[in-house]
């Protein structure tokens, strides 16, 4: 499952579970992008913060896993590279990819989009507020309703920054993160370290 994961959110998690669960996969590895060149520059987290959020969230898993092909690889992010590095490390393994029905309906403006469905099957997820289909032209994608989790880390992020509580939204170690980081509290500051101005504790990483 690729995603900025800035930051990462229940409803991630529970898609990424349901898919497993479907598919009967061994292993879902969550891809944080490097540069994810349709979002704006500055406007995303650094990539270590992203990942480590990452990592926090699907440790008590065992079929989870993060992997770095993404954050390592210079330039912008292509799903197109992400699988064929995928595909590199697994050989033998028979790829999915996970995408909510946002993502899902914006791929065929993605590069190789034509090539992307003979790389991995595709499994698109419910998402409230969007229409779930395939991409016209595309093979071997497969629509799957998941719970409904109206969860945005947009929302999450401006939470963070009004000081209300992203608890249950996205798991507590990701909140202690934020906190702990000063994460979402102002203006992007390059490096995602707690900006002079604002305080290091956030309202949000109250106890609940
Ligand atoms: N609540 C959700 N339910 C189902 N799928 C989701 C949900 N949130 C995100 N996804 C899917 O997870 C993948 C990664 O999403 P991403 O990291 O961009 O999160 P996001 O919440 O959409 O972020 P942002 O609000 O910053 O755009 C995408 O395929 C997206 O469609
Ligand atoms: O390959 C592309 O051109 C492309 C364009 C936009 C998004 N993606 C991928 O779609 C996934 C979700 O992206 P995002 O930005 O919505 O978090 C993530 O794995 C991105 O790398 C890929």
């Amino acid at each position: 499952m690729g995603g900025t994961f800035d930051p990462i959110h229940h409803g991630h998690l529970v898609a990424a579970s349901e898919v497993a669960g479907e598919f009967d996969l061994d292993e879902v590895v969550f891809v944080p992008t490097g540069r994810p060149w349709q979002k704006a520059a500055g406007a995303v987290s650094p990539a270590e913060h992203r990942y480590l959020m990452t990592v926090i969230a699907t440790a008590s898993n065992p079929r989870f896993t993060v992997s770095r092909v993404d954050i390592e690889r210079d330039g912008p992010t292509f799903t197109v590279d992400t699988l064929r590095d995928l595909k590199r490390q697994r050989p033998e393994a028979d790829l999915f990819f996970i995408t909510g029905a946002d993502v899902m309906a914006e791929i065929l403006t993605w590069k190789g989009a034509e090539e992307l469905w003979q790389l991995a099957h595709f499994v698109g997820v419910t998402r409230p507020g969007h229409d779930l289909a395939a991409p016209v032209g595309s093979s071997g994608v497969n629509l799957l309703e998941v719970p409904a989790m109206a969860i945005s880390s947009t929302d999450c992020r401006a939470r963070v920054a009004e000081h209300k509580p992203v608890w249950y939204l996205v798991p507590d170690g990701v909140v202690q993160y934020i906190n702990k980081y000063g994460l979402y509290l102002g203006p992007r500051d390059g490096d995602g370290t707690t900006p002079d101005h604002v305080g290091a504790r956030g309202v949000s990483a109250k106890a609940p």
